[in-house]
């Protein structure tokens, strides 16, 4: 399941549209130029699986992906709770560091093989919620201004395009639209609540 929320952007209150169907998620994207897919995501990750293991598990989807467009660099971004003193720091600032509204210069292609995470795209006066879980693909142009948020307690793995050896670069645009949107921890409390 997937959730998408859209609002005017001066009102994070009052939702345009607010869909779990994906046909009607992809069909509310596209306009915008962004694709959405549910592929299937169900290898099991051992709890230690880094970045090769995943790539590995995901082999076929990652070839079939870098060679319909041309990628050279593939990783992973996947964070799991734990008991590691050091989790509430790493998870606080693997949060903080897509929380605010940024481009790129590349598109960008994510592909959700573990967990949930919601990206956040600023276009054309509005702002699009895309709650993303396992088996999402979710292709965004370049240029196009956006944020993610895990929240405050983050589970999730994504295996991550470029078309460039820098991998992932954030262009800041310095608003602190973010801060006015309802954060993941809130939209995904009522997508659990109305699921259930
Ligand atoms: C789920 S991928 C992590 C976030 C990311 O790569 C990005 O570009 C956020 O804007
Ligand atoms: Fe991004
Ligand atoms: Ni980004």
């Amino acid at each position: 399941m997937s959730l998408l929320t859209v609002w005017p952007e001066a009102d994070g209150t009052a939702p345009v549209l607010r869909t779990a169907e994906p046909s009607a998620i992809a069909e509310a994207l596209a306009p915008i130029g962004v694709r959405y897919e549910q592929w299937t995501a169900d290898q099991e990750l051992a709890p230690g699986a880094g970045q090769d293991e995943v790539i590995a598990a995901y082999r076929t989807e990652v070839d079939r992906i870098t060679a319909a467009e041309g990628y050279i660099l593939v990783d992973v971004i996947r964070l799991q709770p734990s008991d590691d003193p050091e989790w509430p720091a790493k998870a606080a600032a693997a949060r903080q560091k897509f929380l605010s509204e940024h481009t790129h210069d590349d598109d960008e292609v994510r592909f959700f093989v573990e967990g949930a995470g919601i990206f956040y795209l600023h276009v054309d006066g509005k702002v699009y919620a895309v709650l993303c879980e396992a088996g999402d693909l979710l292709s965004v142009p370049k240029g196009i201004t956006h944020w993610f948020d895990m929240g405050a307690e983050p589970s999730v793995a994504a295996i991550r395009f470029f078309h460039d050896e820098d991998g992932w670069v954030g262009d800041f645009t310095g608003s602190g639209i973010s801060t006015r949107f309802p954060d993941f921890d809130a939209i995904w409390a009522g997508y659990t609540e109305s699921a259930a």
